[in-house]
């Protein structure tokens, strides 16, 4: 007999803890399955790992840039195990703070170690770690089941071996020359990330320009700052061979526009973007449509083409960020809790990218401004012109804001030390539809970075044609 609950969760992400939680809360009975490590992607191998390792790798590069501030020290010397022990203890108490919340905290949840697939519409079975199959049935199911590192088609790559994120993570020792194939966001953190440590870091990304989306003069200008610290890149090169040499040498083969290039290494990590975890879920037997790439299909309330079954959070496609996973959670809390309507589709997109300097992005880019044909004027200021970048040698960078014709924030991208932040003032300002002469004339503490929102805007211009 199979066990019926009124809720079935599958995967411990980002949405299905938090919604485990509301829906206990409201007395429901909660099945939640995870078939590797609570909290999911995020706070194991994600986003928190990530941010606490580079907390390391800036440590190493104000010991290794002390001198211009004037003080003496020794060149740093990186521990990467201790690095990686200290990530483990960080992440480790996340990890636990997941676990009470939702095994001590909330008696209405069960929790289930194993793999979930799909029987039918409402029902699922879990292969338990522990060894036994359970069968569950319910009326409502999310899927919360994120997404895997995607491989792409090169020869060889399996037979030379490749690191993804997750391993890097865990490696206790620094690569002498780390390739990352990907100049996306992964490719860019990890890749100043272990510059920093002490690796010579190299980037092959297939597109002309790192981070693909963005504005060429935010890409170029961030490509720059990264070499300016010695990561190289490699752009326009379409890898199709990787191979092994015999002492243990990985050499990456890519045909480029100035012709073909062999680029050795010693590790090679794959930042290529993501693949969802639908493949793995028997959908069929339930009837739920994916698209091409196997993302889930939703409407913009998150429902699947079945009654009764969500999809939430990375897999079912478009951008994937914590923070949206987030937001579904309270999308569909809202919906089935207090009979709120609020549509997917229609929400601010805030991300950061956290190299350093960070570019916190909100809002339309001035490519995506054109393309709309959107009539906007652009403001565009070198952060070297703010104060506090001064004091503080952090000279990289400039703030570009694009403004419509009735004077409201459109779309910001701040390439400066701490732009997430900045970035989050102008979404602020966007959210509350201030115009921008309010942020031009606002009295901001003296010398923090927001005061240059002051000046930000002081040569709004049209775009050039
Ligand atoms: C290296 C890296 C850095 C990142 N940095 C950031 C960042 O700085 N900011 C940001 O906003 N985003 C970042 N992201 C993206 C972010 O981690 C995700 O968008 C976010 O975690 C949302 O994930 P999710 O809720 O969709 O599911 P996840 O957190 O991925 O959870 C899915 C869970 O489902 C489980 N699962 C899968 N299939 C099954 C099954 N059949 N049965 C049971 N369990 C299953 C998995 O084991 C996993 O635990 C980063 C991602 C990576 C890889
Ligand atoms: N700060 C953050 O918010 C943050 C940090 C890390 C990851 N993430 C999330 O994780 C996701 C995955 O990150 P990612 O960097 O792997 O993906 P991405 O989509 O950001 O970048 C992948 C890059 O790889 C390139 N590429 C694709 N195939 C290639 C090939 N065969 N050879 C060389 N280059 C190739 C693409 O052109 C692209 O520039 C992101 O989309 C993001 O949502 C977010």
């Amino acid at each position: 007999m199979p066990d019926s609950y009124d809720v079935v969760i599958i995967g411990s992400g980002q949405a299905g803890n938090p919604l485990a939680t509301a829906l206990a809360d409201a007395g429901r009975r909660v099945v939640l399955i995870e078939e590797y490590l609570l909290g999911g992607s995020c706070i194991n191998y994600g986003c928190s790992p990530v941010k606490t390792m580079l907390a390391s790798a800036e440590r190493a590069h104000q010991v290794r840039t002390a001198v211009d501030f004037g003080v003496l020290a020794d060149a740093p010397r990186v521990d990467m195990a201790a690095v990686v022990a200290r990530k483990d203890v960080v992440i480790g108490a996340m990890r636990e703070g997941v676990r009470k919340n939702l095994t001590q905290e909330h008696p209405g949840i069960t929790v289930l170690a194993g793999r979930a697939v799909f029987t039918g519409p409402h029902s699922v079975r879990v292969a338990l770690e522990t060894g036994p199959e359970k069968e569950l049935t319910a009326p409502l199911i999310f899927i919360n089941t994120g997404t895997r590192a995607a491989i792409p088609e090169v020869d060889g790559l399996a037979e030379t071996g490749f690191l993804t994120t997750t391993e890097l993570l865990d490696l206790p020792e620094l690569p002498e020359h780390l390739l990352i194939l990907g100049g996306g966001y992964i490719g860019l953190e990890f890749g100043q990330m272990y510059r920093r440590f002490g690796s010579r870091v190299t980037i092959i990304e297939s597109g002309e320009q790192v981070l693909e989306h963005e504005d060429a003069d935010v890409c170029a200008t961030l490509q720059e700052l990264l070499e300016a610290e010695g990561v190289e890149f490699v752009l326009g090169a379409k890898a199709y061979r990787a191979s092994k040499g015999a002492g243990g040498q990985i050499t990456v083969a890519a045909r480029t526009s100035s012709g073909e290039r062999r680029l050795r290494g010693t590790h090679l990590l794959i930042a290529t973007g993501r693949t969802p975890n639908s493949d793995k879920l028997n959908l069929s037997a339930a009837g739920v449509r994916v698209d091409e790439q196997g993302y889930i299909q939703v409407n913009s309330r998150l429902q699947t083409n079945v009654r009764g079954i969500y999809a939430l959070g990375d897999v079912h496609g478009g951008p994937q960020f914590t923070h949206l996973s987030y937001d579904d959670y309270r999308i569909v809390r809202d919906a089935l809790l207090g009979g709120k309507s609020r549509s997917a589709r229609q929400r601010p997109l805030p991300y950061a990218v956290f190299t350093d300097p960070q570019l916190g992005r909100i809002g339309l880019s001035e490519a995506q401004a054109r393309e709309k044909k959107i009539a906007y004027r652009v403001a565009v200021m070198p952060v070297s012109n703010i104060g506090r970048a001064r004091e503080t040698g952090r000279l990289g960078g400039f703030f570009k804001v694009l403004v419509d014709a009735k004077d409201q924030i459109i779309g910001a991208a701040i390439l400066c030390a701490e732009g997430g932040e900045i970035m989050t003032m102008l979404q602020l300002a966007m959210t509350g539809r201030l115009k921008y002469q309010v942020l031009q004339q606002m009295i901001f503490a003296h010398p923090l970075w927001a005061e240059a929102l002051n000046n930000a805007f002081a040569k709004l211009k049209e775009p050039k044609k």
